[in-house]
């Protein structure tokens, strides 16, 4: 997917001014804060709104002039609850499923697959009002995935939910972008969870893109290397220090600026924790985090 210089103006409120931006294979996170402008993208990612201005190519195509193509192949969940109470979950699954153009019995098949990919099996012939919100929301994510789709729009899919809630719908939704092979934009106004599951990120601030790419990428070479031990904190940062180290202590945690490369200074570490015979918890390479990147880029 790729967009350039979009621009979608409200009323008098400029949702998009100019975002350009490119979005790749795996799971990728539309990220900004309230009204940043990421439904507004996704309705546009959909052919459901048109830009002021500006190019927009999704799976191909353009969705101003190929919307139902588009939308045949894409999945949507939406950020606000809109699930009918009384209706079985199953029942809505197989509906969405028919809307698409499956014939009655492949749609029914296709519901209760949908279903067990989300891990609500066992529930799917319960009334989706008599659910819990983390059940509503996997009963969205179903509904989106009933036509097997091969890109994912997620809006919000964590609101509301509990942090155990929470980590079981990233971790369903990291398992969709990989196992199934489905790409998946997240769009979220939460760095962590992003940060968490996500290849690529696009991040929205004042109506256009401030950062975008491979995580990986945007994140840069590690310039540090953290160790945290059970003791002999002092013992093991005088050890780097007296060999040219420069090493900062806080509490058990001892922190090494890399130089020449990380397996380098990672040995190092790891040599002067043995020497010193200290007990060692963990031992990792610093990254810039993705919160690091947002303040950096949209300060
Ligand atoms: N249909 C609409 N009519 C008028 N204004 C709109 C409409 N849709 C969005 N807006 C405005 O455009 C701006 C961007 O909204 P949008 O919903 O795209 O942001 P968002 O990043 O998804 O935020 P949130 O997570 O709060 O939904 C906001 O100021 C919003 O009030």
């Amino acid at each position: 997917m790729r967009g350039h210089g979009i621009t979608k103006t409200w009323g008098t409120t400029h949702a998009l001014d100019g975002a350009t931006f490119s979005i790749g294979r795996g799971v990728t996170g539309l990220l900004g804060s309230n009204g940043a402008g990421k439904t507004t993208l996704l309705g546009m990612v959909l052919g459901l709104h048109r830009a002021d201005a500006g190019t927009l190519e999704v799976l191909g195509l353009d969705p101003a002039s190929a919307g139902p193509e588009i939308r045949a192949r894409i999945g949507y969940s939406p950020e606000h609850h809109m699930l009918p109470p009384d209706m079985r979950a199953h029942d809505l699954v197989r509906h969405i499923a028919e809307i698409h153009g499956l014939p009655k019995r492949a749609a029914t098949t296709r519901a209760s697959d949908a279903l067990w990919q989300v891990g609500l099996g066992e529930e799917r012939f319960r009334a989706i009002g008599t659910m819990s919100t983390g059940q509503r929301q996997r009963v969205k994510l179903a509904q989106a995935l009933a036509h097997d789709p091969s890109l994912l729009l997620l809006d919000e899919p964590t609101d509301g939910l509990d942090p155990v809630q929470r980590d079981d719908m990233l971790a369903l939704i990291r398992r969709i972008g990989t196992e199934f092979g489905i790409d998946v934009v997240l769009s979220s106004h939460l760095l962590e969870e992003v940060e968490r599951i996500c290849d690529g990120v696009v991040i929205l601030g004042g109506g256009r893109v401030v950062a975008s790419g491979r995580l990986e990428e945007l994140r840069g070479d590690s310039t540090g290397v953290v160790a945290v031990v059970e003791s002999d904190v002092e013992a093991v940062a005088a050890q780097l220090r007296d060999v040219g180290w420069d090493v900062e202590v806080e509490g058990t945690q001892i922190a090494v600026e890399v130089r020449g490369d990380v397996d380098l200074t990672l040995d190092a570490v790891r040599d002067a924790i043995a020497n010193v015979g200290a007990p060692l918890r963990s031992l990792a390479p610093r990254r810039v985090s993705l919160e690091q990147i947002f303040l950096r880029e949209a300060g």
